[in-house]
């Protein structure tokens, strides 16, 4: 360790000044001008490095060169630091640890106790030049690490998630360098929280869609990208194609041909630095590869040359080694990536640092054709969705513990916070030239109806409203949905009851999750449909047709506070526009059983079979809002006025509507009596 510590000193010490003066991370400007000021006074430019814990952004490579590893900042402060620290690789020999003694009660004497180097990286960030958030963070690390390490294989991490299983990363591995692991771009692990209340009131954990939608799609091209918890194959995020797709054509992508897109040629390990990715540009529409000589470019990567010439070697070395056995003996020899690594020098340095200029990206295809895509809240879907549309897979890992796991805002308005920032997305995407309509023809067409589906939920929340008025509306006046409660129509409900019920119970057999979070999942979709989604469709129509920007509003991440209640959080009240129409539908519904009891109550000629109907239908609608009212009523009952005021006021409105419209029957029948 100490040795890892002096080198880091050197190493620092002999960077042109203007690279020392940020060669730390800083929270702030203030931070930034009070160490300068420390360091013209003679300062230490090399004290220890203090890695705040929420704001980190790092690139690590592991020793083999197999990796790199990079999870992206939380953008709360403004960080000035371009490098934090330098270490040198570890050993090629392991290390072995030390016996336990006081200060140390682990024996760590059978462990091997090398760090992989571990370099913190934070781009530039300047006024007038959009820094495209989580995107734009992780397209500068892409280019900083193929400078430093360029590991084939990259991991991607939120900043609220963490390693929770060391081994998983092999079991990724083993899909990526498995036989036709050369078609895989990307292993994605599922989210997993931690900090969620027991009842998950929310339905924070997500199940239904990391335990039953993206399983369901692993069988066909593969699991969406989630943006965190996911092994990236390099190559792929550079906008190339797999070398062998599926072009699937006829209405129903029935018709399959075969492509070989990439042939590998026979290179010898020595070559490697004159090597060009050999790309058959045959079959190129508008947004796919073009042939070689376009795709080195600097129009397509930047005018790095450090940077292009990374790009054969992460190539060659992500190469299967099976390949070895085969004819061509084209994949690299085994035991190539566990060569030790060089120090970094001066000029790989300065190099690594160029690429992360905030103006580096400026005319070239970063956001656009490579790396993670800019211009929507949802930066993965689009980045996985483009990687499937040019014909690579994915594959869903889950492992029996989980790979990784992290936090999730468990107060209600955060999360509605939360699925409006994901809807707002979805909406962005679907109006956008990533909406799976025009996906391409190497795109399964069952992938296509899921990506489709991603784009275009948001939108079924106006139905969902309908159905939550309707029911109140039938009780307001007396007439249920249809004429009479006849025959053909109950057996048209119970088939359609008992579908759901089946679909249902399918998909909690198929993939073991329980009713429970089935049902917390139903209900928070209904929360969700009511609120967000619909919101987020004006949102994105604002966008559309004003051109109003979108924030990316961090999700917030919950903390244990000092008392030690550690869902304290759940039971904060914050006050959202969100709420408005859930809150509405609820009085509204209460109000109509009310108004419809009474009615049928002072009714000369009762009719309860159509008061049942009509209660049923909005006592359905009420059970699904549960969550919603409780999360409202805080911890100790307390709502905030305005919020009674706004629904009261609009449930009075829509009620007083109705009955300026269509008077209640009952009334007029009481007339004649
Ligand atoms: O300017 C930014 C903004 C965000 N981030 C990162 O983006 C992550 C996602 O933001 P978070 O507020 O945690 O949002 P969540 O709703 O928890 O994120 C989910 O949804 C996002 C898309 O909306 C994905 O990017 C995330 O990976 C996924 O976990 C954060 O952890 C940060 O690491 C940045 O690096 N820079
Ligand atoms: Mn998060």
């Amino acid at each position: 360790m100490k040795r890892g510590y002096d080198e880091f000193k050197v190493r620092i010490n002999s960077l042109p000044e203007s690279i020392r003066i940020r060669s730390q991370a800083y929270n702030s400007n203030e931070d930034l001008r009070a160490k300068r000021q420390q360091m013209e006074n003679g300062g230490n430019p090399s004290e220890p490095l203090k890695v705040p814990k929420a704001t980190w952004m790092s690139d690590g490579v592991h020793w083999p060169g197999t990796w790199s590893s990079a999870g992206t900042d939380h953008s709360r402060g403004d960080h000035a630091g371009i490098i934090q620290a330098m270490l040198a690789p570890p050993n090629s020999e392991p290390v072995m640890g030390t016996e336990a003694d006081e200060e140390n009660p682990i024996d760590t004497t059978e462990v091997d106790i090398r760090l992989p180097m571990l370099v913190y990286v934070s781009r530039e960030k300047r006024p007038g030049y959009d820094h495209n958030k989580k995107a734009g963070a992780m397209n500068a690390l892409v280019r900083t690490s193929a400078i430093m390490s360029n590991g084939p294989f990259i991991l991607n991490l939120d900043c609220d998630h963490y390693i929770y299983n060391s081994l998983a990363l092999r079991e990724g591995m083993c899909f990526m360098l498995d036989r036709g692991g050369d078609r895989i771009c990307y292993v994605q692990f599922p989210q997993r929280f931690e900090g969620i209340d027991l009842n998950d009131r929310y339905a924070n954990h997500n199940t239904v869609f990391f335990d039953v939608s993206m399983r369901a799609l692993d069988g066909l091209q593969g699991p969406m990208y989630v943006g965190t918890g996911c092994i990236f194959r390099r190559i792929a995020l550079y906008g190339v194609s797999p070398p062998r797709a599926t072009e699937h054509l006829g209405w129903f992508g029935r018709r399959k041909m075969k492509l070989c897109l990439r042939i590998p040629r026979k290179v010898a390990k020595k070559e490697i630095d004159e090597m060009i990715l050999p790309i058959n540009g045959e079959h190129n529409d508008g947004d796919d590869d073009g042939d070689i000589e376009s795709l080195l470019l600097p129009k397509r990567f930047g005018n790095s040359t450090a940077f292009v010439a990374s790009i054969p070697v992460a190539e060659y070395q992500g190469r299967l080694l099976q390949d070895l056995q085969g004819k061509g003996s084209q994949g690299r020899p085994a035991g190539s990536l566990a060569v030790p690594r060089e120090p970094l020098d001066a000029a790989t340095v300065a190099d690594a640092i160029s690429v992360i200029s905030c103006f580096y990206e400026d005319q070239t295809e970063w956001g656009r054709r490579v790396g993670w895509i800019y211009g929507s809240v949802t930066e993965d879907v689009v980045t996985g969705y483009r990687m499937h549309n040019r014909g690579w897979r994915s594959v869903y890992c889950v492992t029996k513990r989980d790979a990784f796991r992290g936090t999730a805002p468990i107060n209600l308005t955060d999360r509605l916070h939360q699925v409006l920032r994901w809807a707002t997305g979805s909406v962005e995407i679907f109006f956008s030239s990533n909406n799976a309509l025009f996906a391409s023809q190497r795109m399964k067409f069952l992938q296509k109806v899921a990506y489709f589906n991603v784009g275009i939920y948001p939108f079924t929340s106006f139905f969902l409203l309908a159905y939550c008025f309707l029911p109140a509306i039938c009780l307001f006046s007396g007439q249920f949905i249809v004429e009479s409660l006849s025959v053909t129509f109950l057996t048209f409900l119970l088939v359609i009851t008992v579908t759901l019920c089946m679909l249902a119970i399918l998909e909690i057999r198929w993939s073991g999750i329980t009713l429970h979070e089935w049902w917390r999942n139903e209900q928070f979709w209904l929360i969700g449909g009511t609120s967000a989604h619909p919101a987020a469709v004006l949102q994105g129509l604002l966008k559309l047709i004003a051109g109003a920007e979108i924030s990316f509003t961090l999700t917030s991440k919950s903390s244990t506070p000092d008392d030690g209640d550690e869902f304290a959080e759940l039971y904060v009240v914050k006050w959202s526009f969100l709420m408005v129409l859930p809150i509405t539908i609820m009085m509204v519904n209460t109000i109509a059983i009310a108004v419809g009891i009474a009615r049928t109550m002072y009714s000369p000629f009762p009719q309860w079979s159509k008061l049942l109907g009509g209660v049923f239908f909005s006592f359905w609608v009420l059970c699904h809002l549960y969550p919603f009212a409780k999360g409202l009523m805080g911890k100790r009952g307390k709502v905030p006025t305005i919020v009674f005021i706004w629904s009261g006021l609009l449930s009075l409105i829509i009620s007083l509507l109705w009955v300026y419209i269509s008077p209640p029957s009952g009334r007029a029948g009481m007339s004649y009596s």
